[in-house]
């Protein structure tokens, strides 16, 4: 996809050289450093180069992204990818959304979150359980230059959380037409079909 309310704008490739991984949760820059794999890019993640980590003030994903890719590309000098991804569930509106890290509150804990979120359904009983993780990804340069992709996966959610494989809310997130929740894939098995996943083919068939 483009920018929400962007202008269309050329595709710009990227060619082999240093990214910054413009992220800060260590289960997403192994996933996204295990998709990049193989295209001559030396990745580094914003942890590793000590980049601050900025207030997520977008109303949307793919602003939240934006934001934090041209942040860290502006601060390295290199061009950055950025990834703002969340759960969204239907029978609550679509939360916890892109507050979805934000529900884990300052210790990051998902196993709150996950209960947090089934408290919330169990409050309507017969609410279906259906919900979605969506991945927006941007990929900024210095000069202001970016490029957005977004991608999803619909699923149920399951209660009790299951796996330990993933991170976040993989535990309680089984995608539809599978058995195992994210939690208990491999990282291959879960890329191929993932928000994360889907996004990162449109930017692999374009920027590359
Ligand atoms: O902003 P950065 O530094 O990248 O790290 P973050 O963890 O804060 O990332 P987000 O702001 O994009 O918040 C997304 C949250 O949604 C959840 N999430 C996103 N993708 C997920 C996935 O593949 N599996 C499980 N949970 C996921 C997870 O809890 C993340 O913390
Ligand atoms: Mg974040």
């Amino acid at each position: 996809m483009s920018g929400e309310g962007k202008e269309p704008q050329a595709i710009r490739k990227l060619q082999p050289g240093k990214l910054v991984i413009a992220s800060h949760n260590a289960g997403k820059v192994r996933e996204i450093a295990a998709l990049l794999e193989g295209r001559g890019l030396d990745v580094v993640s914003a942890s590793a180069l000590d980049l601050p980590e900025p207030e997520e003030t977008g109303t949307t994903f793919v602003m939240n992204a934006e934001l934090k890719a041209r942040a860290a590309a502006d601060l390295s000098g290199l061009p950055a990818l950025a990834d703002d991804s969340g759960l969204c569930v239907d029978a609550l509106g679509g939360d916890p959304g892109i507050f979805s890290a934000r529900w884990g509150g300052p210790e990051k804990d998902f196993g709150h979150a996950m209960r947090l979120v089934e408290d919330k359904l169990a409050e309507t009983p017969d609410a279906p359980r259906d919900a979605h993780f969506v991945c927006a990804l941007a990929l900024a340069w210095p000069d202001g230059h970016v490029e957005w992709f977004e991608g999803r996966v619909d699923g149920t959610l399951v209660w009790p959380p299951r796996g330990d494989k993933g991170h976040g809310y993989d535990p309680v997130f089984q995608p539809v037409g599978h058995d195992a929740t994210f939690g208990e894939m491999d990282e291959p098995a879960k890329n191929e079909i993932s928000h994360r996943g889907d996004a990162f083919r449109q930017l692999v068939d374009a920027v590359f």
